[in-house]
């Protein structure tokens, strides 16, 4: 038997994306939710790549196994680029995701949004915006990091839409798709998500190793 992958993660929606995503490869996943005692890590760092290195290298170092981490945020154009790092205490430490998006609703408000034609059902696209994801790869027994990033580039919408996913999709407008990210299936988000396109250039890196 094959062990599981440590997700260095205590966010459900990571690891449901990333159970979903090596079920296909014949991996099944664990994650920090697994083991309650061990202490929430500290994420300090400056940037995406940093934080997700303090994750990996928390969580390896402890249960001396190879781990993943993800840090991943949301860049909104307009908002010159946060709420970046901070996206998952955007509207304070231990916010809920219905909090940091009722602030990102809140801020965009206050600024004068150009007159888009709406969409059909009355929807104003307020900013662009990217959705960033790091993944680090750490191996206790070498020190040694592998890192990807992938992003996905769309709009923030007035309103929400959809019920999947987490965190910010249900404002995540794909304008190529027409469609919230919260509107995709588990499949749908993978090929297109930040997220996704990060794992699939880790997988590749993995494979020409
Ligand atoms: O696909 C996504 N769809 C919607 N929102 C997303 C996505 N990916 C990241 N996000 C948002 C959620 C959270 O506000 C922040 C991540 O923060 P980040 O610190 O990486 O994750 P987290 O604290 O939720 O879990 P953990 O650190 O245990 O992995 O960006
Ligand atoms: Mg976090």
């Amino acid at each position: 038997m094959t062990q599981p992958i440590l997700i260095a993660t205590k966010n459900q929606g990571k690891v449901k994306e990333f159970a979903h995503a090596f079920e296909k490869l014949g991996r099944t996943v664990v994650s920090l939710n697994d083991f309650p005692t061990f202490p929430d890590i500290v994420e300090d760092g400056d940037t995406f790549s940093a934080n997700a290195r303090i994750k990996a290298k928390a969580a390896g170092d402890a249960f001396q196994v190879t781990v993943l981490a993800d840090d991943s945020g949301l860049r909104v154009a307009s908002l010159d680029g946060a709420p970046g790092v901070y996206s998952a205490r955007y509207a304070g430490e231990g916010a809920a995701d219905a909090d940091n998006n009722a602030k990102l609703l809140h801020e965009l408000g206050k600024l004068n949004v150009d007159a888009a034609e709406p969409l059909a059902d009355g929807t104003r696209l307020l900013s662009k915006a990217q959705f960033v994801c790091v993944l680090a790869l750490y191996d206790p027994a070498t020190g040694e990091f592998i890192e990807t990033e992938g992003t996905v580039d769309g709009f923030i919408a007035d309103r929400p839409r959809g019920e999947g996913g987490f965190g910010y999709d249900p404002l995540f407008w794909l304008p190529q798709l027409g469609r919230s990210m919260a509107e995709l299936s588990k499949e749908e988000k993978q090929a297109i998500s930040h997220r996704g396109n990060a794992l699939a250039k880790l997988i590749e890196k993995l494979e020409v190793k």
